[in-house]
């Protein structure tokens, strides 16, 4: 449907990395509405030329697709106009307003208004309060509000920030990012579950052994050492993305589901997670921060080292957690989670272990798991983990693997699903409130015990699989596919091959 985007925070990273690039790769697949106009908003002044030349560059170094048609690239660039806006000014904003308007009558567009905040978290409050005020929120058409994360740094916080939102947008209007959700693979799981009758038949705690979500990242705290150190892996990647992820996979959805009905089933997997028990917190939870190591043969410093960290910083670059799901489908079967940063390689990977229900058939220590390996990034596929013969040695069991990847430069990315799904009113793959709330409600026992002292670091070698504290968590259970670290290496190694 024609709009009018006005993005805040156009001359920020993520403007340039992420949302640029999103914008013409829509365009580029007729994904964009046929009529748009797109306002940049940052405090400087910088005339409409010299911004559309910023996007055309960003679009040149990031967009996974080349320019290869100067003349629809031009027409692309011609929709940006920028605006200086500084969040506080309520003036600046009756100028935006003015932009806004005279764009839509040049381009004889419906008021319908998009407002992407990809600012700082502290500066989503007062926009929303002067889109209300400025009128730039009384459209004729509809508004959305797009938020980008973190949302609080805690229950309360979050509870503060959602009222403050919901006075100048409604829920149905606000879509909170958790690009996450955006990613191809998360959003192919509920068709992989629901449209495969051979998975669909084994998707209960009768066949399941275990499931693990694992978000391991090869980098350290980058240039974030101002943000990260006071938000740590928990809040970066679990209380979000890890907690979406366990959601996205654990949710029963019936066939041809609606977003609510998306959104009902994760809000009912949140409320039967069984929550943190005090005095069990330690025998589910690991925290980490990563010590001095070694990546790709090359020696690299701590977390504490890292510039712009405190040196005597008790920040988590890890985490790692035992959860149970108290319903009916998932009662008995443990989910473990774990993200951290400066670990031995980067992937994002939901592994389902089923059971082995026919126990005779285990002659020796070759025979494997049947494993469902979803591997969400940075490479997608899927592998499935079987028993085979082994002919060679004599009559051992060998694993073999059945699996496909996706082709990656074909594959949207996440912040194209997600503005594509903004445009044209999909909240399936946004985080709803209620997720939100939920999630800080059930991550709120770690913060006091991190407060408290209750939950002590454990170190790791960064270019490690994580900390010991982390394997000993899953007891007679073992994280599948880490090199080094699995009972039975020649899987991992095997593995890797059919990765390669
Ligand atoms: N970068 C990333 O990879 C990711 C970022 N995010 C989130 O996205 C948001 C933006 O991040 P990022 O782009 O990295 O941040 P940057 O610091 O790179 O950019 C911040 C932007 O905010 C603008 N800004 C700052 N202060 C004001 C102000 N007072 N009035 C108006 N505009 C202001 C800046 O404009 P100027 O300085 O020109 O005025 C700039 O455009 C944050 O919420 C972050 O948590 C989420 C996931 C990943
Ligand atoms: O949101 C965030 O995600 C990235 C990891 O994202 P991915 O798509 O590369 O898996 C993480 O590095 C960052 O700290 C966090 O803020």
């Amino acid at each position: 449907m024609d709009m009018t985007f006005v993005l805040f925070g156009a001359t920020g990273d993520l403007a340039k990395r992420k949302i640029f690039p999103a914008l013409y790769n829509l365009f580029l697949d007729q994904k964009m509405p046929e009529k748009f106009s797109i306002i940049g908003l940052g405090r400087r002044e910088i005339a409409h030329e010299d911004f559309q030349k910023q996007v055309e560059q960003s679009i040149h170094t990031f967009s996974r697709r080349a320019v290869t048609d100067q003349k629809s690239f031009k027409d692309f660039l011609g929709a940006f106009r920028y605006s200086a806006l500084d969040v506080g000014r309520p003036e600046d904003y009756v100028k935006l307003l003015e932009l806004v308007k005279q764009r839509e009558q040049e381009l004889n567009l419906p008021e319908n208004r998009m407002f992407y905040l990809s600012v700082g978290p502290e500066f989503f409050e007062v926009i929303a309060a002067n889109i209300q005020a400025s009128g730039l929120g009384a459209t004729k058409g509809w508004k959305r509000l797009i938020i980008e994360k973190p949302f609080g740094r805690d229950l309360q916080s979050a509870r503060d920030l959602n009222e403050k939102l919901t006075k100048s947008f409604t829920e149905e209007e606000i879509y909170r990012i958790d690009h996450y959700l955006g990613k191809p693979m998360v959003q192919n799981l509920e068709v992989l579950e629901n449209s495969n009758p051979v998975l669909h038949a084994l998707w209960t705690n009768r066949y399941i052994a275990n499931v693990q979500i694992t978000a391991s990242e090869t980098v350290g705290v980058e240039e974030r050492a101002g943000y990260y150190d006071h938000s740590g892996a928990l809040r970066d990647m679990f209380q979000n993305h890890m907690l979406q992820l366990m959601m996205m996979i654990a949710m029963q959805l019936p066939k041809e589901s609606s977003p609510e009905d998306v959104r009902n089933k994760k809000r009912m997997v949140m409320e039967s997670l069984r929550p943190l028990q005090e005095d069990q917190i330690s025998s589910q939870i690991v925290l980490g921060q990563y010590v001095a190591g070694e990546m790709n043969g090359q020696p690299v410093v701590g977390y504490k080292d890292e510039p712009g960290v405190a040196v005597d910083s008790q920040n988590n670059t890890f985490i790692a957690a035992k959860l149970w799901i108290d319903n009916y489908f998932w009662e008995g079967v443990p989910f473990y989670i774990r993200t951290g940063k400066r670990m031995k390689e980067k992937s994002t990977r939901i592994v389902i272990e089923f059971k082995e229900p026919l126990k005779s058939a285990k002659v020796d220590d070759s025979y494997v798991p049947n494993l469902l390996v979803i591997e969400i990034g940075p490479k997608e596929g899927i592998t499935l983990q079987l028993n085979s013969k082994d002919r060679v040695s004599d009559g051992q069991f060998e694993p073999v693997y059945v699996n496909c990847y996706s082709s990656l430069t074909e594959q949207p990315e996440a912040y194209e699903n997600l503005i594509y799904d903004a445009s044209r009113g999909d909240a399936t793959f946004f985080a709803h409130w209620n997720e939100v709330e939920l999630s800080w409600m059930w991550v709120e026992p770690i913060l006091k015990a991190v407060e408290q002292g209750k939950l002590p670091l454990q170190p790791y070698a960064a270019g490690s699989y994580g900390p010991q504290a982390a394997f000993d968590l899953l007891g007679d259970d073992q994280w599948w596919l880490d090199e080094g670290t699995i009972r039975k290496e020649k899987k991992g190694e095997a593995y890797a091959e059919t990765r390669a």
